[in-house]
């Protein structure tokens, strides 16, 4: 199994005085969707930004691909990632759809003749090539988040980290980039690992992993069901399960472990009988 991402012995501190990560180890298998949630200041975006080499570790390795995150080494790692962030307002340079994809492209000094054809494909891709004429702003919320990935896609990233990608978005929009990522993941399979900081666990239900942080610390690590089963470790570290495991746990009797919306609906009607 290749590896994507290896963290070891990471420690860093901000400004020399807010230590947010000290020996904090990872590992992300190459393919894997992996979900990094825990509640507000526990170190996700410090953990993006560390493996973007946007800033830099005291101590300890993070190897991308191989590759270990140096100074001499950061824009060929930076290459291979690409970056969605939270507000969708904040990602867009083009007047229209399409030359915010070219943007990308441009600065990567692709000759101008090969553009149409890749920005209509990333467009495809999410499902916005109709749109690729309009102007960026009068689309909504769940529209640009669905363009701001394309731009990162025409760039043919082997990792994709959203940071919250979808906190600013009504049901619908949120519903829709998580729609593209499931059908993201079903194209490229282990050609792209994607990891999305979330405080949704219902979200993160939809990844091959959960990894729950707190404090810099890794609390929680493994599968949705495993980790969706540790009610009282979610709650201690203050984060809730995804809907039908809060409503599984006030049950009464209740499941075993943690079941999915399917699994519940059958362990429920099996219980009338
Ligand atoms: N630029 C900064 N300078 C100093 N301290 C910072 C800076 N950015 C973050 N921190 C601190 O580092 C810790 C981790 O912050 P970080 O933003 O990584 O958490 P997070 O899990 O992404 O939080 P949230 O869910 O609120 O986005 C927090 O204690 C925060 O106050």
């Amino acid at each position: 199994m290749t590896q994507a991402i290896k963290i070891n012995n990471l420690k860093y501190t901000y400004d020399d005085k807010d230590t947010v990560f000290d020996d904090f180890n990872l590992e992300i298998n190459a393919g894997q969707w992996l979900a990094l949630v825990g509640h507000n200041g526990s170190g996700k975006s410090t953990l993006a930004k560390l493996i973007l080499g946007l800033i830099e570790a005291d101590n300890g390795t993070i190897t991308v691909f191989g590759e270990q995150l140096r100074i001499d080494t950061v824009h060929h790692v930076r290459e291979q990632i690409g970056m969605v962030f939270q507000n969708p307002d904040n990602q867009f340079v083009g007047a229209t759809v399409a030359d915010d994809v070219a943007f990308g492209l441009e600065n990567k000094e692709m000759p101008s003749s090969d553009m149409p054809n890749v920005i209509d494909e990333a467009l495809t891709i999410v499902g916005m090539q109709d749109f690729k004429d309009r102007e960026p702003h009068m689309l909504s919320g769940g529209q640009k988040q669905r363009v701001a990935l394309a731009s990162v896609l025409a760039l043919q990233p082997k990792i994709i980290i959203l940071d919250e990608a979808t906190a600013m978005l009504d049901p619908d929009g949120r519903a829709t980039v998580m729609a593209t990522l499931q059908g993201l993941k079903q194209r490229f399979g282990s050609e792209l690992t994607l990891i999305t900081i979330t405080h949704d666990m219902n979200e993160a239900m939809l990844a091959d992993r959960v990894v729950v942080i707190n404090d810099g610390q890794l609390i929680l690590d493994g599968a949705p069901s495993e980790v969706f089963s540790q009610y009282d470790v979610m709650h201690h570290n203050g984060l809730e399960l995804p809907f039908v495991g809060e409503l599984a746990v006030r049950l009464d009797p209740k499941p075993d472990g943690y079941l999915d919306e399917r699994e519940l609906i059958k362990w429920l009607s099996d219980l009338k009988k």
